[in-house]
């Protein structure tokens, strides 16, 4: 096992969202053990980009994995978190470096070790003291950076901390828990808070993605199609906003390539999924789903058909057991003209 110490900062959105989901998917790889991590800092950026401060922190962790297959388990963890590589030191989601690998000294085309700004970065270099002493063989070198470096040119104050999501979600649930006569410590709810915040992660998953990107256009021979594609009985799960309830059912969707422009038929039942895994209503998903495609394709038009049971109608309220709404949205063709509309239709029944 080697020790490692990585470099984590954030500076668009949710910056310690990003940070805490970052460690919780370090954590989760096998080879890797999360053993400590810094405070969290409020850091003025460094490297001569205009853009807003980030929070950094430093993590210390042990692996079996090797300096790129490390490399690589980081890349996988920025790109699950929308990080886009734009400008160079830019503003981003999240950035992870690996500051040490052990003693290791390591010059790769894609790997340099010691990371090669680590001594001339307050950002890194203070939270990383947090975390080395006198026994690491860096642990001077640390600390004369420290003193040389000018701390007004470079900002770094210690920032609260804010509960992580999944603490946050676990909290409240024990908070209900109380609040409806229950005993969070009885034998088969002590671990239900962390089940619900697990649960949530999953199924609303899409609840903070800024746009739907999972999909692959293709070009054929425009002359070779010119009717309507349909993709039905798409099952989904969504959320009302209002209860937090379950709704559940099918969505079809149809689309009228324009110029031979056609999306590659397993992306219709990921934009469901991305539509569907966040709080939202039935109308909604129904007009974002057509809109989004309407968005990335350009077709000639779009119609969507959504058909689901709700539990908030069912287990509550009027309590009526299987009842289906039904909501419709059409954009282009479909909107014009009966006919489309019409064939689309009945090709559901
Ligand atoms: N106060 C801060 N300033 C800067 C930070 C930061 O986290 N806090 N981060 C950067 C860098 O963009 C980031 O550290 C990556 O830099 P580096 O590893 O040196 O180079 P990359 O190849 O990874 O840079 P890319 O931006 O990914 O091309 C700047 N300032």
């Amino acid at each position: 096992m080697q020790t490692v110490y990585l470099s984590l900062g954030s500076n668009i959105g949710d910056r310690q969202y990003y940070l805490h989901e970052a460690l919780s998917l370090l954590g989760e790889h096998p080879q890797v053990l999360l053993e400590h991590h810094s405070k969290f800092y409020e850091t003025s950026p460094v490297g001569g980009v205009e853009q807003n401060s980030f929070i950094n922190l430093v993590a210390k962790i042990s692996t079996l994995l090797s300096p790129n297959d490390l490399l690589d388990f980081i890349h996988e963890i920025e790109e699950k978190l929308d990080r886009e590589r734009k400008v160079h030191w830019g503003p981003r989601t999240i950035d992870i470096d690996i500051l040490f690998y052990g003693e290791q000294q390591i010059d790769e085309p894609q790997l340099t070790i010691p990371h090669l700004e680590v001594f001339n970065r307050l950002f890194a270099l203070i939270p990383l003291s947090e975390l080395t002493d006198k026994s690491f063989k860096y642990n001077e070198k640390i600390k004369n950076a420290i003193n040389l470096l000018n701390k007004t040119e470079q900002e770094v104050k210690v920032v609260d901390e804010e509960q992580s999501p999944q603490t946050r979600i676990e909290r409240a649930i024990r908070e209900i828990l109380f609040a409806v006569g229950e005993n969070p410590e009885r034998e088969g709810l002590v671990e239900t808070p962390k089940r619900v915040a697990k649960m949530y992660k999953e199924i609303l998953s899409s609840q903070r993605l800024n746009e739907f990107d999972e999909y692959k256009l293709f070009k054929i021979d425009p002359s070779k199609v010119d009717s309507i594609v349909t993709v039905k009985d798409i099952s989904f799960y969504s959320m009302c906003e209002h209860h937090m309830l379950p709704f559940f059912g099918k969505a079809h969707v149809a689309y009228i390539p324009k110029d031979g422009n056609i999306i590659g038929l397993s992306k219709i039942p990921r934009l469901v999924n991305y539509v569907s895994r966040k709080l939202s209503v039935q109308e909604n998903i129904t007009r974002d789903i057509a809109e989004i495609l309407e968005k990335i394709l350009a077709p000639k038009g779009v119609a969507v058909v959504v058909e689901a049971q709700h539990m908030c109608v069912e287990m509550r309220g009027v309590k009526k057991e299987n009842a289906i709404t039904r909501t419709s949205y059409f954009l282009g063709e479909f909107n014009e003209s009966v006919e489309k509309r019409m064939e689309f239709l009945e090709s559901l029944s």
